[in-house]
């Protein structure tokens, strides 16, 4: 049985179900509408695993699901050394969002990492701790500044709300994915001139641990 897990919920599932559908696999949840059960209609062999988005890459890297639908966001920030668990069967064309990081809109003489790095500085000493950068993408975000030599921060983990902790001053900036922007603005929130870590889309990936010729023979079928 080849098992595709897809997100349990909202836009992502819908596109999702639409995006194989046009592909000759008809997906749809069985059940009442809050039961997570779903089930394949035009393929022998293959079931439906409906999870959490977040949970995705884990499941594809332990071998639990084979092709799993997640964003490229989630893979590489749960999953170190990403490549060597999953590969990109494709890219889906929607599910668009940019992971960015972003300060209060006040601070006038801050518009670059540079100056980000030279202001967590500066706030170092003045209030004797580090600047906090709230995020639930803690490897993508370390990796980022350190790439770009910014290193007098800290992170505080923030899995939801993130851009209202500055408001709440549990954190000074942010790091959080965007699509309209709509939300920085209402936080009075902007991002940094280079502050793009990663540009991310719903994609189709396959565990590495998941090999055969089933599962060749299913992605040929989708077209690739
Ligand atoms: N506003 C948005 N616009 C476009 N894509 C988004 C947006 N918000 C989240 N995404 C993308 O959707 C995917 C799932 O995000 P997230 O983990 O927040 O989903 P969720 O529905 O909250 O999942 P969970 O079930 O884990 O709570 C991520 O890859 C993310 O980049
Ligand atoms: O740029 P925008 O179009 O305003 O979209 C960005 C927002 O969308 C996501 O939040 P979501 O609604 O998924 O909730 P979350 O805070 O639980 O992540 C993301 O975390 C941002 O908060």
């Amino acid at each position: 049985m080849i098992r595709i897990g897809v997100p349990s919920k909202g836009r992502l599932m819908e596109k999702t179900f639409d995006w194989f559908g046009q592909r000759g696999l008809k997906m749809t949840r069985t059940g009442n509408e809050r039961e997570y059960a779903g089930a394949v209609e035009g393929a022998d062999n293959v079931s439906l695993v409906l999870l959490s988005a977040g949970e995705i890459p884990r499941e594809l890297a332990a071998g639990r699901i084979d092709l799993g639908v997640t964003g490229t966001d989630l893979v590489r920030d749960k999953l170190a050394n990403w490549e060597t668990k999953v590969s990109e069967v494709a890219p889906l064309g929607f599910g668009h969002a940019d992971l960015v990081i972003a300060i209060p809109a006040c601070w006038i003489d801050v518009e670059t990492l540079d100056d980000l790095d030279a202001a967590a500085s500066a706030f170092r000493r003045a209030h004797g701790h580090r600047l906090r950068i709230a995020t639930k993408y803690h490897r993508l975000v370390r990796d980022f500044l350190a790439s770009h030599g910014v290193a007098d921060y800290q992170l505080t983990d923030s899995q939801g709300a993130t851009e209202g902790t500055v408001k709440n001053q549990t954190a000074e900036a942010i790091a959080d994915i965007t699509s309209s922007g709509e939300t920085l603005r209402a936080n009075h929130l902007k991002i940094l001139s280079d502050g793009l870590i990663l540009q991310s889309q719903a994609t189709l990936y396959r565990a590495t641990l998941s090999q055969g010729p089933e599962i060749d023979a299913l992605i040929k079928r989708i077209g690739f």
